[in-house]
């Protein structure tokens, strides 16, 4: 069932002792820009009414890190209103639009936001104190041949800091320079790593969805130490019906154009966000034109799906094929039982899917080779995992963060998930499928393991323990003959974890008319290893390897 906009967006009153919220009008905001002086408007009209629910929301979340969520919250909604209108230009002036080193596309919106939310973590949490990882580099803005959409982008910049008085901060006196854009950009140069506190930010992420006038997001995240603190996902195109996510974007379109929304209706946009070790998760829907942002901004509490019927749930995956392969996640799919068609939907919008309980499964496996970077990935795990799911790679464990700009070492692929479908009941590991085609050069694999994210998933990991090809217990391999057999199981806990992982060597009676017709045939062990690994918040163990079987000629297994 779709969600209509009083149950989505219906704050809700809470029992907990109200403490001093951050006040906004007390904040000192160094004039570091222009030597202009930028600093929060002094007080906004707020109505009794809505302070008292804004203290109930404050009340909530613990003391730390609040004032850089709201910060971040604001910069975000900020940023989702100004990608609304360059998107809005682009699909009628293609044009505008770009190519990167690597072919991807690229707008003057992935500049803009990058500027804007620089400027906005800096101007109220002090430029010293920020440290920003992003994924547009000033250089190729500066190059000589880049001079018209710079020169776009400072228009836009310019044009975006006039509304700032809406989202709680006082513009500039003066228009920014080509140089202080330049620079506000330019600071977002940090490389990450395990220590310290940085902001990681992809400004529009789904280019392509976003060129394309689909959807698209814009994801900031807080890394402390290694570990995501907060997490904030403008998705400006989620639409208020889950149904309409799978729906042509023009729909949207023609939809908004016959019933414009006004400031008491709400047809498509949100942002989520989540902080670490509070359990929940957020979402507001974007400012309409007309209004000042007041926080929390009817902040409504989402989680995850609790299907756990595998027929039932729905798996999200990348649009496109070059990002994740359509055919290895089918497989994968059809194993563990799901049985509705993939919804492809671009950008981290298929994170907030999942967290906001529209879809039960997501999964990403890149090419071999193809390294994640962190900004792509990092404010929807938390989000996701404070609305009560699990992500995990296919080795089920934890996504790293600590290493730079890339996830490091991650085992094959991503996948999230609502824990009810994750830790259903196993199935039998020792059944497998197979198939007549025996034309396969991929290795199979098998892993099992314990979700254990910081304790906070019981025993069985994704999945449940079973038998498994790449993904824990997604069962005992599929399609092409390929079959695996590994298991595992694990959980975390905060004194350490607990982790169990082997092999089942898949057997097959072959079911082909002919020469090999009800013989049964077992993979090699030699084709299969395993592995468990265990520790303080976590458990994963593993079984992996895969076996090709012949049921038409030769009759025989082999890796
Ligand atoms: N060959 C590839 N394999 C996997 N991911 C890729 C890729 N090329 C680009 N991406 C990443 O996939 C993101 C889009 O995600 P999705 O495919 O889910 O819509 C891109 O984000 P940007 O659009 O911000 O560059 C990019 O970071
Ligand atoms: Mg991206």
């Amino acid at each position: 069932m779709g969600k209509g906009y009083d149950d989505v967006f219906t704050v809700t009153k809470t029992k907990h002792a109200v403490k001093q919220p951050v006040s906004w009008s007390n904040y000192k905001v160094p004039c570091n820009l222009s030597k202009q002086h930028i600093g929060f408007v002094s007080k906004f009209p707020v109505m009794e009414e809505e302070q008292q629910k804004r203290l109930d929301v404050l009340a909530e979340l613990s003391e730390d890190y609040s004032e850089e969520l709201e910060v971040a919250v604001r910069a975000v909604q900020m940023a989702s209103s100004l990608c609304q209108r360059v998107q809005d230009t682009i699909i009628s002036n293609q044009n505008q639009v770009q190519s990167k080193d690597d072919d991807s596309p690229v707008t003057v919106a992935d500049w803009s936001v990058q500027a804007i939310v620089s400027w906005m973590l800096s101007e109220c949490l002090g430029s010293q104190n920020v440290s920003i990882v992003a994924e547009e580099d000033v250089q190729s803005l500066s190059k000589a041949n880049s001079s018209e959409l710079l020169e776009a982008v400072v228009e836009t910049v310019n044009q975006c800091l006039t509304e700032a008085p809406r989202f709680g901060v006082q513009e500039p006196k003066c228009g920014l320079s080509t140089s202080d854009v330049l620079e506000i950009i330019g600071r977002c140069s940090s490389t990450g790593g395990p220590t310290g506190r940085f902001w990681v930010l992809d400004p529009v992420d789904g280019t392509l969805g976003f060129v394309r006038g689909d959807q698209y997001a814009v994801a900031l995240a807080l890394i402390e130490d290694g570990e995501v603190k907060l997490g904030v996902l403008g998705c400006p195109n989620y639409p208020m019906r889950k149904e309409w996510l799978s729906y042509h974007h023009r729909y949207h379109r023609i939809i908004s154009k016959l019933t414009p929304p006004t400031a008491e209706t709400w047809n498509k946009g949100c942002v989520l966000y989540a902080k670490r070790g509070s359990g929940k998760a957020w979402m507001q829907p974007l400012l309409h034109v007309n209004k000042m942002f007041v926080w929390p901004n009817h902040a409504k509490q989402v989680s995850v799906s609790p299907i756990d019927n595998p027929a039932l749930a729905t798996f999200c995956e990348p649009v496109e094929k070059a990002n994740s392969s359509h055919s290895f996640t089918a497989g994968l799919a059809h194993t563990i039982g799901l049985r509705k068609q993939p919804l492809r939907v671009y950008s981290m919008v298929k994170y907030a899917a999942i967290a906001r309980g529209d879809a039960e499964v997501f999964m990403k496996f890149a090419r071999a080779g193809y390294k994640e970077k962190i900004w792509d990935h990092a404010a929807g795990v938390i989000i996701i995992q404070e609305a009560g799911g699990m992500v995990t790679d296919a080795g089920g464990l934890p996504l790293d963060f600590s290493k730079g700009i890339y996830l490091e070492g991650l085992d094959r692929g991503i996948v999230a998930s609502s824990p009810s479908v994750a830790t259903r009941p196993a199935s039998n590991p020792n059944q497998v499928k197979h198939s007549k085609d025996t034309n396969n050069n991929q290795g199979g694999a098998g892993a099992g393991a314990g979700g254990g994210l910081g304790g906070a998933a019981g025993p069985g990991g994704f999945f449940g323990p079973g038998g498994g090809f790449s993904i824990p217990g997604f069962g005992n391999g599929f399609g092409n003959g390929i079959v695996g057999g590994g298991y595992g199981s694990g959980y975390g806990g905060p004194n350490g974890g607990s982790s169990k992982g082997g092999i089942v060597r898949p057997s097959v009676v072959c079911k082909d008319r002919g020469p090999c017709y009800q013989k049964k045939v077992t993979c090699p062990a030699k084709c299969f290893s395993s592995f468990s690994r265990s520790g303080k918040g976590y458990g994963g163990g593993g079984g992996g390897g895969g076996c090709t079987i012949d049921c038409k000629k030769k009759c025989i297994a082999y890796c």
